[in-house]
Order: C-alpha cells, then sequence, then structure tokens
C-alpha cells in the first residue's frame, strides 16, 4: 500500500460522499442492490471504530420515479418536490439498510446558510458531533426543498468538503459512477487516470468535464471540493463507489489528492470557503502588502472605497488596487460608518472623532487570505 494512502486506511474520522448515479436507477427509482452494497462496507468500517459522516446525493433522482418524472426537471419548483419525496425514500432506504448491521442512521439537512451564519455552523458542529459520539451514522444532504437558486450549494462535493472541516475529518472520500479523474472525458479512448494530485500544477492541461446523466457539477466540483479539504490538511481520494471498499483500504485505486499540511483554525476555514463577502474593501496597493504580504491588521488608512450594505461582524471581501479579491475578513464597523474613515490615520480618527475609532477595521487575526481557486 502506498505511505500516503495509509492516512485514509487508518484514519479515524472520515466524510464519505455518494454522487446520485451511483445510487438510483435510470428509472428515478433507489439503486436498492448499490445501496446496500455501499452500506455493508461502510458498517464494515464503522464496526472497526471509524466514525463515518455520510453525504448522500440521490434525492431529486430518487423522486423521478415515483412522481412519473422522465428526466430530471428544471425548474427549480419540481426540483424541490422531487428532492422532497426523493429524501424520504432515501433515507428509509439506508435506515433500514444499515439496521441489518444494527447501525442507526440519524439525517441532517443543511442549507448554505447553514454553513454560513456562524451561529447555525456552530450548531451543526455540535449536531453532528453528539451524532457521532452516540455511534450514529448521520446521513447529510442539502436541505433541497428549502434552498433557492441564489443560495443553494447545488453539488453535495463541496458540502461535503465543508463538513470535512466542520467534524475535523482525517479523510473525505468522493464516491462517483467513475473510477478515478482522468486527464480528459473517460468516455474518449485514450484519457489516462491521474493516480495522485499534490497541488493545481498537477492538474494544468485536465480537462474537468460536466456531469453525467443524473449528478450536478462534474469533475469541476469534485476537484473543487478536493481543493477545499487538502487546503485543510484533509487527503481525498476520488473513485467509484463499487470501489469503496479497497479506496476505505489505502488501496492504489481512483485518484489521491495529497493534503497540503497546513491545518488553519476552523473559523478562518468557515470564513474562506463558507462564507460570501456581504460587501468590499477596496485596497491601496500598501495596504495588499501589509494585509496579504505581512498578515498585519487592515486600517482605514489603506481603503480607498467601500462598496455593499453590511453591519460590524459580516464577512468583507478585500479588493487589490485592480478589483481582484484578495482575502476575506470580519469587519469591525457598519458599511455606513466608514467613508468618514477611509484614507485617514487612527491616531487621527481617535482624536476627531473619540477613542473607540482607534480599532482597526478589520484585526489580523480575522483575516484570511484567499488562493486564486477561490
Ligand atoms: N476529467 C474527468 N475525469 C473523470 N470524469 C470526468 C472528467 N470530466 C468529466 N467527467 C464526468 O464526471 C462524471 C461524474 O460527475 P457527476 O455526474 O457530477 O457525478 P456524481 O453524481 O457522482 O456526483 C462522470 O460520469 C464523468 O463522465
Ligand atoms: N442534493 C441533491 C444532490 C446534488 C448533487 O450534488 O448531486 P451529485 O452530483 O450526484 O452528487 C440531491 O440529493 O438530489
Amino acid at each position: 500500500m502506498p505511505a500516503d494512502r495509509e492516512a485514509i486506511r487508518t484514519a479515524s474520522r472520515i466524510v464519505v460522499k455518494v454522487g446520485s448515479s451511483s445510487l438510483t436507477t435510470p428509472h428515478g427509482t433507489i439503486d436498492v442492490d448499490r445501496v446496500d452494497a455501499l452500506v455493508d462496507v461502510l458498517a464494515a468500517r464503522h464496526a472497526s471504530g471509524t466514525q463515518i459522516v455520510l453525504v448522500s446525493s440521490g434525492a431529486i433522482a430518487a423522486g423521478l420515479g415515483p412522481l412519473g418524472l422522465t428526466s430530471r426537471p428544471r425548474d427549480l419548483a419540481t426540483q424541490q418536490a422531487a428532492a422532497s419525496v426523493g429524501q424520504g425514500v432515501l433515507v428509509a432506504r439506508y435506515t433500514s439498510s444499515f439496521a441489518r448491521y444494527g447501525v442507526r442512521v440519524g439525517q441532517v439537512l443543511l442549507t448554505a446558510d447553514d454553513m454560513m451564519r456562524r451561529s447555525q455552523h456552530r450548531n451543526a458542529q455540535r449536531t453532528l458531533n453528539r451524532l457521532l459520539e452516540l455511534g450514529v451514522m448521520p446521513v447529510v444532504n442539502e436541505n433541497d426543498t428549502v434552498a433557492t437558486d441564489e443560495i443553494r450549494f447545488g453539488d453535495n462535493d463541496r458540502l461535503a468538503a465543508l463538513v470535512s472541516h466542520l467534524i475535523r475529518a482525517e479523510a473525505l472520500v468522493l464516491l462517483s459512477d467513475v473510477d478515478a479523474l482522468y486527464d480528459g472525458d473517460p468516455r474518449k479512448p485514450g484519457a489516462r487516470r491521474i493516480a495522485e494530485v499534490h497541488g493545481p500544477e498537477d492538474l494544468a492541461g485536465v480537462e474537468l468535464g460536466g456531469s453525467g446523466r443524473v449528478g450536478t457539477g462534474g469533475m469541476v466540483t469534485k476537484v473543487q471540493a478536493a481543493r477545499i479539504a487538502t487546503g485543510a490538511g484533509v487527503p481525498v481520494v476520488l473513485t467509484a463507489a463499487a470501489h469503496a471498499a479497497q479506496a476505505l483500504n489505502g488501496a492504489d485505486i481512483g485518484t489521491y489528492f495529497h493534503p497540503d499540511g497546513r491545518h488553519p483554525g476552523t473559523r478562518l476555514l468557515w470564513l474562506a470557503h463558507a462564507t460570501t463577502g456581504r460587501g468590499r474593501l477596496h485596497l491601496d496597493s500598501g495596504a495588499v502588502e501589509a494585509v496579504v504580504g505581512r498578515r498585519m491588521s487592515l486600517l482605514p488608512a489603506g481603503v480607498t472605497a467601500v462598496e455593499g450594505d453590511f453591519a460590524a461582524g459580516d464577512p468583507v471581501d478585500l479588493c487589490g488596487p485592480r478589483g481582484r479579491v484578495v482575502a476575506r475578513g470580519l469587519v469591525n464597523f457598519d458599511a455606513g460608518e466608514i467613508p468618514e474613515l477611509l484614507g485617514r490615520s487612527t491616531k487621527e480618527l481617535a482624536s476627531t472623532l473619540g477613542p473607540e475609532y482607534e480599532r482597526e477595521l478589520i484585526h489580523r487575526d480575522d483575516i484570511v487570505i484567499l488562493e486564486p481557486y477561490n
């Protein structure tokens, strides 16, 4: 077994994400045999003492048959109706399938907003941790019935990566209908398996195509999810659901994304990956150098403009002089207070406006530098 894959075999907390295409039939019903085969593998690993969170797609795909639909609907309301019907069918199947091994299942439906708001984020974290302590297998999906187009994950790959941050997982396993990442469309002759990814340089020139028949996102969202997880020190394996057992055993199968070794605190991971800026602060080049280069706090003197309607404590994006977002931070002032502070030193602000204005616009502990893939 390759040394790196050992991390997957020995991980004591794992997130496993499985896609719609691996769980449902072309008729829009649950593929009972494939669900049971996956459950066999997960129950065996669970029995060995590993805590597992299962992020399962398939609600929409499993709701199609019962509603007499022959393909994934285009409109959101019908997708949500299908998800509502399918999610019940899916969890019922997991519940009875895991019951064969005496394993209890707990349904957890999350929205993008739950991940974005710090209080809800903590709440989800507490619930998942408690379920794991109780020996329950949480089955997570996006809460499709209430998600709207604007505030939707849309794909569970990113959700699974965020859940791996949330529960401080030691590995993330992405199971799909394709056995690995290929350097081009795997349905075309000549495509070659990529066995390992060390960083973005290994993906240069790789064609990341769209999804198959029922999935969403295709390889693009899987590679993004892998980057989010590996950036937090979590190794990722991507392979076919049929190879789940080998992947969990650390076999040289699928594609292994090496962790990059950094373990930022969950708060900064949350800020980088689970929030969106509620506004923008435009920085001059000196402020970019101070904040990004020297990891200093952001002072009003280096800010040239403010956009958006945010409140103190909200996440805001920090842009360089050419408009590129370089960092995100939790701002200490309301949007309306900022214009009169711009370009002025904290000393001057304190003497004219009062000592409470001597504080940074954003403290350095509340700033996360965003890498280009964000
Ligand atoms: N470079 C690539 N390597 C592997 N698969 C790819 C690639 N580009 C596109 N794909 C397609 O991505 C699909 C998997 O994504 P998706 O349909 O979203 O799956 P899931 O439902 O498992 O999330 C595969 O069926 C495959 O055809
Ligand atoms: N939340 C949706 C799944 C969206 C999704 O990511 O699907 P997939 O690409 O199959 O993992 C559902 O349950 O149908």
